[in-house]
């Protein structure tokens, strides 16, 4: 049997040797990316990930080692992934696609399918996700070329996870679009709301319907994943006592009759949508931006920099600020204001705020929607 040191010699000659041809691998699969690029194909590429993956796992030899080499063809496929990505980061334009893809969170009939067809028109392949970060992630990937997601509602004030989320992953804002949340009490054909026993709904959605909700005392209230897939329940319940508050699009897909229609406790009630993507994309027409940065815990220094945009005659449209998560209880700014990053006072103030902040950064220049 061999000594340690042995065994660990033939280690070291097998990783140089795998090493060797890592480096050779993400050669390549660079060098795929740019043609990729070139031909307007996306980088991930499921079908051929499934081939890799089969004709790998044919030629292992020990059937007990199958699920390790699976979890190894899975993080070298990864791994090349975002090598790929890395390796055309440097680009400022989105790639020019044919067909875009637009992603959103929640289900067919939700309210953000809605922002996402006010802003984008009918017709463009939509992909569907659970969570919010599940959006940014296929942005990652670039199963979709842009997000759809709310930031802020009139009522209900921001939505501050996808803040955070634009800071994590760095993506940018290239445009922006609001609706106006119509909520409705949907039911099954013949339903009478006097009968209702249940309804479902977003947390959210209950809340802004209380009003409406109180002339109903002996129905109970369920709050559910968010108002489509409320929809769909009742519709699979099949039960006349059972209700959902939802969009009237939500009622359409779903199969359900509006039972009262716009039942919101606040008639003006709007969410704004943000439309994200990878890749910076602005032009002359584009009259808003939204800039990030942290400042230093002491007098004066927010000051400092508002009072760039004071001096510049630059309107400030919104601030946003939330934690490092240090610890420290320091923030990063969210600052939405008025102009395009061509103008010249913009340029003026841009260039101040960098010197006096920390990790600034535009986050994007787009067209408000007023
Ligand atoms: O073959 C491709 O299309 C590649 O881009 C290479 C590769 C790989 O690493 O093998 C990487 C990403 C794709 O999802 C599929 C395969």
């Amino acid at each position: 049997m061999l000594e340690l040191s042995g065994y660990r010699t033939e280690v070291d000659e097998i990783d140089r040797q795998l090493m060797e041809l890592f480096e050779r691998r993400l050669e390549i699969v660079g060098k795929i990316a740019a043609l990729k690029e070139q031909q307007g194909l996306t980088i991930f590429d499921e079908k051929r990930e499934e081939e890799v993956h089969q004709k790998n796992m044919m030629l292992l030899k020990n059937e007990k080692l199958s699920s390790y080499g699976n979890s190894f063809i899975s993080s070298l496929l990864e791994i090349s992934r975002n090598y790929q990505i890395d390796s055309l980061e440097q680009r400022e334009v989105p790639l020019s696609r044919g067909n875009i893809t637009i992603g959103f969170q929640g289900v067919p009939g939700a309210y953000s399918e809605q922002a996402l067809i006010n802003y984008f028109g009918n017709g463009y392949k939509t992909k569907f996700y659970q969570e919010f970060e599940d959006v940014f992630e296929a942005l990652k990937y670039e199963y979709i070329d842009y997000g759809v997601l709310p930031i802020e509602n009139s009522t209900t004030g921001s939505i501050v996870q996808n803040y955070d989320l634009l800071k994590k992953y760095g993506y940018y804002i290239v445009g922006e679009t609001s609706i106006k949340i119509r909520h409705n009490l949907l039911g099954l054909k013949g339903a009478s709301i006097n009968n209702l026993t249940q309804v479902f709904s977003h947390s959210q959605g209950l809340e802004q319907c209380s009003k409406f909700l109180k002339t109903l005392p002996f129905c109970k209230q369920i709050a559910y994943a968010n108002t489509a897939t409320s929809a769909k329940f009742v519709k699979d319940s099949n039960v006349a006592t059972n209700a959902a508050i939802g969009s009237e699009r939500a009622g359409e897909i779903y199969g359900l009759e509006i039972l009262q229609e716009n039942i919101s406790d606040a008639k003006e009630n709007f969410t704004r949508f943000i439309i994200v993507s990878k890749y910076e994309q602005s032009n002359s027409i584009c009259d808003k931006m939204t800039l990030i940065f942290s400042i230093a815990n002491k007098i004066g220094s927010l000051y400092a920099v508002l009072n760039q945009f004071s001096n510049e005659g630059v309107n400030l449209l919104k601030i946003e600020s939330r934690p490092v998560g240090d610890g420290s209880f320091s923030y990063y700014f969210y600052i939405d204001i008025e102009g395009n990053k061509e103008d010249s006072n913009i340029k003026k103030v841009l260039g101040e705020i960098s010197k006096v902040t920390q990790d600034f950064k535009v986050l994007g220049c787009y067209k408000r929607k007023k």
